[in-house]
């Protein structure tokens, strides 16, 4: 139960009378555990069986099977407190095993209530169709609101730790404990009474809870004390960008390879990664000017036309050649230095303006960091959709693909995103950028805050079976630009360490915006689960008209 796990971290705030009971039963009951080979999860799967197992019965309908159920429930729900206790005293805590312990309590709450729903609907004496289809309605909506009820105390804690999700307790009940009356319910025979109970009383308690957590949103975002060092951060990041202009102007080579090299040896080949990275050639002129770190940057931004100022930076390159690579590379073109110091700046305040309201997620073995999709940065930091729509970005990175781009739809959360990096661990695994529209997807990456040892890994050629793949690694600077088609390039985002922050902004651009059902379903189900949160993506369906794709000059 989410409860005890969470007592995991907070174990002796918690220790004592405050306990309860059933934790400190379980606690007693699992010590002789902690040196044997049985592992929390283990405990876990067991309290998912039983819980499965009684869920079933319940559904089977009936008096005796109803009772085996409640039996069953109430065993799998004290088993689970000993998941949490075992984990703690024997300090085998892992993420994994909370993700595990949550889901497991998701899973039998809502199949228990599901399954006296349905054992309801079997058993009723006239079952006109409705009456199969009510009940397991009744059912699922209690268990959904008490599964609900769960996750948000959860958020609630993230938030405000401990007492920010205190629930009522008394003598160390707690509400959970309710289940603990179900064998009472079904003695008496009166599953039907607490189906249309719990129907109706757990929505309610439901709203409760989420008003606690707006209260607690409202009082105090969770990031707010990061903030500050977020934005010291920031200014050292573009310190050290002005420190990386000024010596790349010395070198004033048209191709360099300063840090894109550092690990581009390490192909599958043997070879080198060619050249990944581009600076361009007058590297020196702008240097100067751009050498003093900002501290004005809010003041700056309102005045900095962000497709003027890239207008003026594409005309440094050599665009003939930079298609050549791209092409060279199998889609794919790394820009050590590429936007105008004033833009990257006006990014570096968007972070800030934003940051509070990354969603952080963790998908074990693939995933760990924060994101903001283009729904929150639509409200809070237009900036960066100005920049997305710039037409002397998009025509640039057309002369690179040699495609007509349009800008994702509306309603994509991808569209344009920043992918924040703070924790020690932060990372992507290997991937592609899926196109789940009918057209090719490119992904376009700028550099915003890197005060990091991270490397974006990439190995070029994968999926062309003429050409030997290429490894290569860059590091995404602020002002950086990595173009590819999201299809093509396998790439990863190594650990973030201790004490160190990389904030990255990424942009989506299609050529055809066509994107059919259930490719929508997964696309929408992927973004909410391993970058925006259920809450950001579909705030934005609902709150969004779907607007053909346009490009910005065309005419609306
Ligand atoms: O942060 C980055 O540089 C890239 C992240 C990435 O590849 C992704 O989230 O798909
Ligand atoms: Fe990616």
């Amino acid at each position: 139960m989410i409860k005890t796990r969470r007592s995991e971290g907070a174990a002796t705030a918690v220790e004592g009378a405050a306990r309860p009971w059933d934790a400190r039963l379980a606690a007693w009951l699992v010590r002789p555990l902690i040196d044997s080979r049985v592992t929390p999860n283990h405990v876990t799967t067991l309290r998912l069986l039983l819980g499965l197992l009684g869920a079933a019965c319940f559904a089977h309908g009936g008096f005796g099977w109803c009772n085996a159920g409640a039996i069953l429930i109430v065993l799998s729900n004290f088993i689970d407190h000993g998941d949490g206790e075992l984990a703690r005293m024997s300090g085998k805590t892992s993420r994994i095993g909370h993700v595990y312990d949550l889901a497991s309590d998701a899973v039998v709450t809502v199949g228990l209530f599901a399954g006296l729903g349905l054992g309801v609907a079997v058993t009723l004496p006239d079952r006109g169709a409705s009456w199969w289809v009510a009940p397991p309605a009744l059912g699922v909506i209690a268990g959904l609101a008490v599964a609900l009820i769960f996750y948000v105390r959860l958020l609630l804690e993230n938030r405000a730790g401990k007492a920010g999700s205190r629930q009522a307790s008394f003598a160390g009940f707690e509400t959970e404990d309710v289940l603990y009356l179900l064998p009472l319910i079904t003695v008496f025979d009166a599953t039907r009474g607490f189906l249309v109970a719990a129907a109706v009383g757990a929505p309610l308690f439901l709203i409760l809870v989420l008003r606690d957590y707006w209260r607690v949103r409202e009082a105090a975002p969770a990031a707010a004390s990061d903030a500050s060092t977020g934005m010291a951060r920031a200014e050292r990041s573009m310190a050290n960008d002005d420190e990386h202009i000024a010596l790349a102007g010395v070198g004033a080579a048209a191709f360099s390879n300063p840090e894109g090299g550092v690990d581009a040896g390490r192909a599958d080949t043997g070879g080198h990664a060619l050249g990944a990275s581009m600076a361009p050639p007058m590297a020196a002129a702008e240097a100067a000017p751009s050498a003093v770190p900002s501290m004005r940057a809010s003041a700056e931004v309102g005045t900095v036309d962000p497709d003027r100022a890239v207008a003026a930076r594409v005309a440094d390159f050599d665009a003939a050649a930079a298609k050549a690579r791209f092409d060279e590379q199998g889609a794919f073109l790394f820009i050590e230095d590429f936007l105008p110091p004033e833009v990257t700046r006006g990014l570096i305040d968007c972070v800030r303006a934003v940051q509070s309201q990354a969603n952080r997620n963790y998908l074990p073995g693939h995933k760990q960091g924060g994101s903001v999709s283009r729904h929150v940065i639509d409200e809070a930091a237009p900036f960066i959709a100005e920049l997305y729509r710039s037409p002397a970005l998009i025509g640039w990175l057309e002369r690179l693909t040699g495609d007509r781009l349009l800008p994702s739809p509306d309603d994509d959360p991808h569209a344009y995103a920043l992918y924040f990096y703070t924790r020690a661990g932060d990372h992507i695994g290997w991937h592609y950028d899926t196109s789940y529209y009918d057209g090719k997807r490119y992904t376009l990456l700028l550099g915003v805050i890197d005060d990091s040892s991270c490397l974006l890994e990439y190995r070029l050629h994968t999926r062309d079976e003429q050409r030997a793949n290429v490894s290569g690694a860059a590091r995404l600077r602020p002002g950086g630009f990595i173009l590819f088609d999201g299809d093509k390039l396998h790439h990863r985002v190594t650990r973030l360490k201790e004490g160190e922050e990389r904030v990255s902004l990424t942009f989506e651009y299609v050529t055809d915006p066509t994107l059919r059902g259930s490719r929508r379903v997964l696309s929408n189900l992927k973004d909410a689960v391993a970058y925006f949160g259920f809450r950001q993506v579909f705030r934005g369906m609902i709150g969004r008209r779907r607007e053909p794709a346009r490009r910005p000059d065309e005419p609306r």
